[in-house]
């Protein structure tokens, strides 16, 4: 006689919830509907929901990094900064998931991407307003790159008010001021929304804290987690520059700048320049 057949298992015994009417879901709480119904691709191509939830998913983790990087700014300039280091390793982790998501759309070929690359028209990576907030959050400010958002009100002034706003690394120097430390008045009145010029009192500020840790141990902790979200920045950087020529060799860019030559260029960006340059004097 063949065997019964054991009874499939039933989480509602172990007292799951399979009912939801008039009570919150999971789905409710987390915007499902929303969210799973953001995807609307402009061509048939295979590949272009891939495309899409690549650059959904990398806003998400883009808007959870301005969300801690604005706290650590505002918890350093509290001198509150043990909770701050916390946030600058959850950024830097931010980033690195950032970095591995590339080897998903790197599988994406050439052959892939132009089956629908028309469709994406002029629209590019280059008017993300969530990006440019972090890079002028951390201190890389050019006001150029507002052009591109003149156009939505609310996400202009917006992103103006952090282009106005100091840097990350602003709030570190300063930080060192208030710590005793003899940074340059041109440095601590400077015009925040202006780029960063490498100043000589902070890098020496930096070689002291670097000769002895053990005395300065809580600006040291925090020089080392700015340098390692630097790092980690990089590596975003030339990761996406490295799949844009793997995919679209030196074309122009939709959002009309030279593509791989201008990514390149970007490579060269200095966030915390003293905290580099003082390497070499240790
Ligand atoms: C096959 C995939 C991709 C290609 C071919 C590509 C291509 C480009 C190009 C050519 C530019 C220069 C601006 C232009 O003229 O369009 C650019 C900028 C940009 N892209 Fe991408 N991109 C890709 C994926 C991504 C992804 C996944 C993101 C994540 C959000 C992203 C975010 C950005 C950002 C933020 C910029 C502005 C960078 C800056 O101004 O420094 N891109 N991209
Ligand atoms: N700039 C890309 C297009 C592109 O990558 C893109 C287009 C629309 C939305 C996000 C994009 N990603 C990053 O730039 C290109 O030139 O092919």
């Amino acid at each position: 006689m063949a065997p019964k057949p054991a009874k499939a298992y039933d989480p509602a015994e172990d007292g799951a919830q399979m009912r939801f009417d008039g009570r919150m879901s999971y789905g409710d709480y987390l915007g499902l509907d929303k969210i799973l119904s953001a995807q609307k691709p402009l061509s048939t191509a295979d590949d272009e929901l891939l495309f899409i939830i690549q650059h959904q998913t990398s806003e998400l983790w883009m808007k959870l990094a301005l969300h801690e990087l604005a706290t650590a700014k505002a918890l350093i300039a509290a001198d509150d900064v043990q909770p701050a280091f916390k946030l600058l390793a959850r950024v830097a982790r931010i980033f690195e998931q950032l970095n591995s998501a590339w080897d998903v759309l790197r599988t994406m070929t050439p052959s892939d991407y132009t089956t629908f690359r028309n469709a994406l028209g002029q629209s590019s990576g280059f008017q993300s307003f969530q990006y440019r907030a972090i890079e002028y959050m951390v201190g890389n400010k050019n006001a150029a790159m507002m052009r591109p958002h003149e156009h939505v009100d609310g996400v202009y002034s917006w992103l103006e008010g952090i282009r106005q706003d100091t840097g990350l690394y602003d709030e570190a120097i300063r930080l060192l001021a208030r710590n005793g430390f003899a940074i340059s008045e041109a440095v601590l009145k400077r015009d925040v929304s202006a780029p960063y010029q490498a100043d000589e009192s902070v890098r020496l500020a930096w070689i002291e804290v670097y000769r002895d840790p053990a005395r300065h141990w809580s600006l040291y902790e925090l020089a080392e987690k700015l340098v390692d979200f630097e790092d980690y920045f990089r590596r975003w950087r030339f990761n996406h520059v490295t799949t844009v020529e793997r995919v679209i060799g030196f074309k122009r860019g939709t959002g009309g700048t030279s593509g791989v030559t201008y990514l390149k260029r970007m490579l060269d960006v200095v966030l915390f320049p003293e905290l580099w340059a003082m390497r070499a004097d240790l």
